[in-house]
């Protein structure tokens, strides 16, 4: 399925979408359906605000430049940028109502605390809950990343500090990544929490390094120097961590300059595929994601992982 692109069908409805001029828009969202206006009514919302959009909660902060289109979108849950549900379900509506804005043509990723942009999954999540919690949980990551990865908006990470597993996973699923010099790292660790990482995040990050690098890298759960990351590829640029945003921002200009609808057409043509594998096996993707972690063995590498998080101080 990942190799095939994209069908002949599609193709051809690509092609007519091209052609209907005026109508274009709507044709190229009946052809890529990025989200459910169903789902988005069960999850608060980033209410627009003049420029600054922000959510019930404040854990993510935005600020859109009315001018330019772009959003710079901040994950602001300290001390870290855990994903627990509340950072996630408001990240994955801040998605969806930029998605909505039509003004809207791109979006930076960043943290509001420099130095982590994310410590990945809320590891607390994952212990001692029972399966339907873990079950739930799962399904906010699976929803937040399908909002990212399958945006029509350039999407920048700003990767202004640590950035392991599921941080590393948001960056992924960003068209551009751009990360902070210095002593900052970033990887899928996953095995080194005796996790696996499910097909479709193994899938980005082959597409991101290719095969070889990829398979080494989640077989050790590397966890890499920013120097080293920008070697794999794994990001495409190094900037002083004061500079990332200004660099993002200047980056994320120069692709405003692609017409909108040209480029995306083209996103949506080389990540439909992974997409739609994952809406169609997304409940099998759950219920391995429940009993793997729930796993007796599982949990007593996350209780040691938490022990040393916890030692280190
Ligand atoms: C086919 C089978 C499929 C099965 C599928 C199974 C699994 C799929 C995997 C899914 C993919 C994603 C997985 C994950 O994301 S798991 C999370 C992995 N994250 C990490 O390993 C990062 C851990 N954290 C750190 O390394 C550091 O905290 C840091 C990010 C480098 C920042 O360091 P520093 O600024 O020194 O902060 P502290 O370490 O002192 O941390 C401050 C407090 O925050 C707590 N903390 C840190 N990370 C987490 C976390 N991820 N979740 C929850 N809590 C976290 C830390 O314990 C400190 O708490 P305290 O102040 O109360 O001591």
């Amino acid at each position: 399925v990942r190799n095939s692109l994209i069908s002949g069908n599609e193709t051809i409805k690509m092609a007519l979408t091209i052609a209907v001029g005026g109508r274009v828009w709507r044709k190229f969202f009946k052809t890529f359906p990025f989200r459910s206006n169903s789902a988005l009514k069960r999850f608060p919302t980033c209410r627009a605000n003049g420029r600054l959009y922000s959510t019930s909660s404040d854990v993510v902060l935005v600020r859109k430049d009315e001018e330019s289109g772009i959003a710079t979108v901040r994950m602001n849950n300290p001390p870290v940028n855990s994903l627990n549900p509340t950072l996630m379900v408001a990240l994955r509506s801040c998605f969806e109502e930029l998605e909505k804005d039509k003004t809207c043509r791109a979006l930076i990723l960043t943290s509001q605390k420099p130095k982590v942009f994310s410590a990945g999954l809320d590891i607390l999540q994952l212990y001692q809950k029972s399966p339907d919690h873990v079950a739930q949980f799962w399904e906010k990551v699976q929803d937040m990343w399908l909002a990212l990865y399958g945006s029509r908006l350039i999407t920048m990470a700003a990767i202004n500090g640590h950035c392991p597993a599921a941080g590393c996973l948001l960056g992924l699923a960003c068209d551009y990544r751009i990360m902070a010099e210095g002593n900052f790292r970033i990887g899928l660790n996953e095995t080194q929490l005796d996790l696996v990482a499910p097909f479709w995040l193994r899938q980005t990050m082959i597409d991101v390094i290719g095969y070889r690098q990829a398979e080494m890298a989640l077989m050790i759960g590397a966890l890499y120097p920013s120097d080293k990351a920008l070697q794999l590829g794994l990001v495409d640029k190094l900037a002083p961590i004061e500079d990332v945003q200004t660099v993002a921002e200047e980056e994320v200009k120069n692709w405003l300059k692609i017409p909108d609808q040209a480029r995306a057409i083209t996103k949506m043509a080389s990540r439909k595929p992974l997409l739609d594998e994952l809406r169609r096996r997304k409940q099998e993707d759950i219920q391995t994601f429940r009993d793997e972690t729930t796993r007796e063995s599982v949990q007593k590498s996350i209780q040691q992982y938490l022990e040393k998080l916890k030692a280190k101080k």
